[in-house]
């Protein structure tokens, strides 16, 4: 699709300044039906566009970064996919980076059809980062982060995610580590060195990031790999400041906690939302 005429400024680089401006809190924007209910809206795409839009109101002129969940728009279909691409643009206009929390992974030449869905500053869904499965193999997003680097655009990649069935796959060992050794190393440490691999060298602040959820309690991975660290499971989910600091340690300045429920519940008071948005970013700063 389309090629920049000089190279843009990458995206580890825009979120390092992002947060230092605005704090490291992520809030998802993730319209479930049930808090449209509480809101006191229908669940239909005229409640989801009230929804979504009164979010970014609260939020997009506070934080670094807002997270809109796709699937919560795909379930409308296209006239729900047309609301996430305001709230994209909306967010954006308002000073936020957006991660568009789609989780893709695809074998390689579908891997560039999603960058160029997400990545690429020409499609109407052109977000600022993306998060991305390495399930297919690492090397399968390849195109999103080639996509990426020439847009100036990140990639997420999940590591150890929020859910307890994550560890049954990221837990698993390789089966390829090393010259005739037999012991593999784990799925989530095999991600981590590649995103390592990716963001040697860059300066403040790669653009490959992970995902670990803020529930897994305690984690022996090397979580210095030089990029940003989402962790999603921060409030509805029982993570909490305390946990942020005893699982990430020296990099919790890496992490961009991130939280839906817990703060879409305070709505529809855009008031409310704010404040706590301004609460959590003045304990995170404490870290
Ligand atoms: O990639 C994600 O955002 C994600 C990864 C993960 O490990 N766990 C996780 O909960 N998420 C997403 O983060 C959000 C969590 O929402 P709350 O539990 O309402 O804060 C949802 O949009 C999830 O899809």
């Amino acid at each position: 699709m389309s090629t920049p005429t000089s190279r843009p400024t990458p995206f580890g680089a825009r979120l390092h300044t992002a947060v230092e401006q605005r704090g490291a809190f992520c809030v998802g924007i993730d319209p479930h039906a049930a808090l449209l209910h509480e809101w006191g809206l229908d669940d239909d795409v005229a409640g989801l566009e009230r929804f979504a839009l009164t979010v970014v109101e609260a939020v997009a002129p506070l934080c670094s970064v807002v997270k809109p969940q796709s699937a919560f728009y795909e379930r409308f279909g296209s006239r729900g996919v047309a609301v996430l691409e305001r709230v994209i643009a909306e967010s954006r206009a308002a000073g936020a980076l957006v991660l568009l929390d789609v989780k893709r992974g695809d074998i390689g030449s579908t891997s560039q059809a999603y960058a160029d869905a997400y990545l690429d500053p020409a499609s109407p869904l052109a977000s600022d980062a993306i998060t991305a499965s390495p399930f297919l193999g690492f090397g399968s997003l390849d195109p999103m982060v080639e996509t990426a680097e020439r847009h100036g655009a990140g990639v997420f990649v999940l590591a150890l995610t929020s859910n307890k069935e994550g560890p049954e796959v990221q837990h698993a060992l390789t089966a390829d580590h090393g010259e005739g050794e037999t012991t593999g190393e784990r799925v989530a440490d095999r991600v981590l060195s590649h995103l390592a691999r990716l963001n040697a060298g860059a300066e403040p602040l790669g653009s490959f990031g992970a995902v670990v959820g803020a529930t897994i309690g305690s984690t022996s991975a090397d979580l210095a790999f030089n990029g940003p660290v989402l962790a999603p499971g921060f409030g509805a989910q029982g993570g909490t400041v305390a946990d942020i600091a005893r699982i990430f340690g020296a990099q919790a300045r890496h992490v961009l906690p991130s939280s839906s429920r817990e703060v879409l519940r305070l709505g529809p008071d855009v008031g409310a939302m704010a404040e706590a948005v301004r609460r959590t970013n003045d304990a995170l700063a404490e870290l």
